[in-house]
């Protein structure tokens, strides 16, 4: 089942749930708008170079729409529409103004120069900017991009409409992006993680995890599990992956790989096969690279205990009936994930406030939507007698819908 597929199926079954009229499910399961945009760019080499971009906006009940914008070979409007409902259920778990939205260009990143991804970026903002805006759709940095893209996005758009910083969230400070935004996804994953292991009578120092992807998400979440006492004892990436069961000194790991270092010449740990690092024994694991990793060709392997949803969609249907099965419990991505865009939305309040909150301020703050949401969802699982992605799926199927519903349909 693919991701769109498998996205709208836990909407059905939450809509269910809910006891939602049929009429207002189909509604919200639509996308309000779907662009796809043809960018040809000049390369460095003087050849051209085209490339396709999509932005799907999926609802806008409760706010702007809001989401990351990817920049992967594997791009495809199919998944961009899954990540994009993904955001509508999000925001509203996080209880955060804001629709659902994603965006994405398929591309390989890491083969184009800077000059060519700037004038990628640029172009792929000529062709959309009439429909974002900062009451409308406002878009960040997923897999690909990063604060550099934002300020790229955001300059070209103030060509067309003013200096606008509220734009783009997830910018680099110099222009106006929140201090701990860059941090966020991965530190919202810990707090996720500290709310789940509470209920066990657990905690992060005395657990063991495993960590797939050290990209954004990945290596802040790799970070301050560490930091916090918690035993990182395996991770990978695209290149490899590594072990060391005593625990790997990731400080040391993350200065090897800023200096240049490939994972496989890390002297730390032992180089282990990618496949093995999602099987891999321990307390907890917490994808954070690409979707649909987690599927029936794996689940049954699974020995974590816990699963902590870092990525968006890490986790297929059949691996979610799996694991179901087997008793794991599976934190899913619209909570475990929702630190972005929750420290997204304080960054868009302070542009448009013209205020900056110190980091300390933003973490805090970012902790107390966690827990809430986590209390919330708690609640539903409870009233619903359902697992913790139902809960979520209710909590935030139930918030649009309302906003809906209130909203009303007169023309
Ligand atoms: N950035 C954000 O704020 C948010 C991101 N997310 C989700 O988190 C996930 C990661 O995003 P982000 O950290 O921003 O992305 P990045 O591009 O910063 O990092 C992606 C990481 O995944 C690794 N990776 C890519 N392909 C594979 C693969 N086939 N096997 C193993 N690892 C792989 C990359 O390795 P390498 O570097 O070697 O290519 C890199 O370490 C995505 O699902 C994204 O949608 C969710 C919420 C917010
Ligand atoms: O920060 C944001 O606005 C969106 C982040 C995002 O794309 C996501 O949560 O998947």
């Amino acid at each position: 089942m693919n991701a769109l597929a498998a996205t709208s199926r836990n909407f059905r079954q939450a809509a269910r749930l809910l006891g939602l009229d049929s009429k207002i499910e189909k509604s919200l399961l639509i996308p309000l708008r779907e662009i796809k945009v043809e960018c040809t760019i000049p390369k460095d080499d003087g050849t051209l170079a085209t490339f396709v971009g999509f932005r799907v906006q999926h609802d806008n009940a409760r706010g702007p729409m809001k989401g990351g914008i990817r920049y992967h070979p594997e791009v495809d409007p199919n998944e961009v529409n899954a990540l994009a409902q993904l955001m509508t259920w999000k925001t509203a778990v996080a209880a955060v103004p804001y629709g659902g939205a994603k965006g994405g260009i398929g591309c390989s990143p890491g083969e184009l120069s800077r000059s060519e991804l700037e004038r990628l970026t640029r172009v792929f903002t000529q062709k959309i900017h009439d429909l974002i805006g900062i009451n409308t759709d406002v878009p960040a940095p997923d897999m690909g991009t990063n604060a550099q893209t934002m300020a790229w996005m955001l300059d070209e758009y103030s060509k067309f409409h003013g200096h606008s910083p509220a734009v783009v969230t997830g910018k680099p400070i110099d222009l106006g992006g929140s201090l701990g935004r860059d941090a966020a996804t991965g530190r919202g994953a810990m707090y996720a993680t500290e709310n789940l292991l509470a209920e066990y009578g657990e905690s992060i120092p005395g657990s063991t995890f495993v960590i797939q992807g050290l990209g954004n998400v990945g290596s802040w979440a790799a970070k301050l599990i560490h930091q916090k006492g918690g035993k990182v004892i395996a991770v990978g990436d695209v290149t490899g992956a590594l072990r060391n069961k005593s625990g790997i000194d990731i400080p040391a790991l993350m200065k090897h790989r800023d200096e240049g270092g490939s994972l496989k010449d890390f002297h730390g740990a032992e180089v282990i096969d990618v496949a093995e690092l999602l099987v891999h024994e321990c307390d907890v694991l917490v994808p954070c690279a690409l979707g649909g990793v987690l599927n029936r060709e794996n689940a049954a392997d699974v020995k974590a205990r816990i699963i902590i949803e870092g990525a968006n969609h890490p986790t297929d249907t059949e691996a979610d009936e799996i694991l179901d099965k087997k008793g794991v419990i599976v934190l899913p991505d619209i909570y475990a994930n929702s630190g972005g865009v929750i420290v997204s939305y304080f960054e868009w309040v302070q542009n448009i406030q013209g205020f900056m909150w110190d980091e300390e301020k933003v973490n805090m703050e970012l902790q107390r939507y966690m827990k809430s949401a986590f209390q919330h969802i708690k609640a539903m699982c409870k009233s619903q007698n359902c697992n913790l992605r139902m809960g979520a799926f209710s909590l935030g199927v139930n918030r649009v819908a309302r906003a809906t519903l209130l909203r009303g349909w007169e023309a």
